[in-house]
């Protein structure tokens, strides 16, 4: 089976073309995939189809030719990944799958319109974030509040007082299942200066990763929801690089580079 490798400040996946859907990639498969010592190694699978061979977003067939079928490094089925659609849009690009300037992403998320920048990054229309309410984590026995919202994906995102830095995400934060039934991706974050943060995440399906799209999108909401504000461009740094925010009234978008780095055969 063919495939390529990319990240997208450092969030990594292993991208499969598919675009009949043929593959049966069942979650054992995209562990042993992901794993990284005796697989490739990923944060996750960017399963690439058309549309049309997908039953789960018909719905999308008439606007987006190609669908991300996202997979996390556990194996689980998820709405939307925001580095892995900038990414994606890379490979269709680099793989003369897609025309450069706007085109449309089927996703579990619904469509999402990605471009390549004059500058070479990848911007992608996130769509309006949804905040819900409040709730807690816990990391190393110490509590922090933060804002619950929704990218397509569930987030909570937390600004706290020590440094990120010093944080141990070694482990699974503790989070209220009641909110979250479906497990959650946990940001912590530092505001610093002006209109910037410092992320760091836990994702949930693949641990601590070197960033997240969504996850810098909410993280720019919840900076903004501190600063008594709710639109600008947020500069979100990550372990792996830098990613911009834009949040409007309506919308939001992501920007940052994604690069496809290597390919190859894979025996499954
Ligand atoms: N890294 C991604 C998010 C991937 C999905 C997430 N782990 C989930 O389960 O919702 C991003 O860049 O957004």
């Amino acid at each position: 089976m063919r495939f390529l490798k990319g990240h997208g400040t450092e969030n990594d996946f292993v991208i499969l073309p598919d675009p009949d859907g043929a593959l049966d990639l069942p979650p054992a498969t995209v562990a042993a995939i992901c794993d990284r010592r005796t697989g490739i190694g990923a944060d996750g699978v960017l399963h690439v189809m058309r549309t049309k061979a997908s039953h789960e977003v018909a719905d999308q067939a008439d606007s987006a030719e190609w669908f991300m079928d996202y997979r996390n490094a556990d194996g689980s089925v998820v709405e939307m990944c925001g580095n892995g659609v900038r990414v994606f849009a890379r490979y269709l690009v680099s793989a003369g799958l897609a025309s450069p300037g706007e085109f449309a992403v089927a996703t579990r998320g619904g469509l999402k319109l990605v471009r390549i920048e004059a500058d070479g990054d990848v911007r992608v229309d996130m769509g309006k974030p949804v905040v819900l309410g409040e709730s807690v984590t816990t990391v190393s026995g110490h509590e922090f509040t933060g804002l619950h919202i929704d990218m397509g994906n569930p987030h909570l995102a937390c600004a706290i007082g020590e440094p990120v830095v010093q944080l141990d995400l070694g482990h699974q934060p503790g989070f209220d299942p009641g909110v979250f039934p479906t497990g959650v991706n946990i940001e912590l974050f530092n505001p610093v200066g002006q209109r910037r943060a410092v992320m760091r995440v836990f994702e949930r399906g693949s641990g601590e990763t070197r960033s997240c799209g969504t996850g810098a999108v909410a993280t720019a909401v919840a900076a903004a929801h501190l600063a008594g504000e709710s639109t600008g461009t947020w500069n979100i740094d990550v372990p792996g690089g830098h990613l911009t925010v834009t949040l409007e009234e309506e919308t939001s978008y992501l920007a940052g580079p994604a690069v496809i780095i290597a390919s190859g055969e894979l025996s499954l």
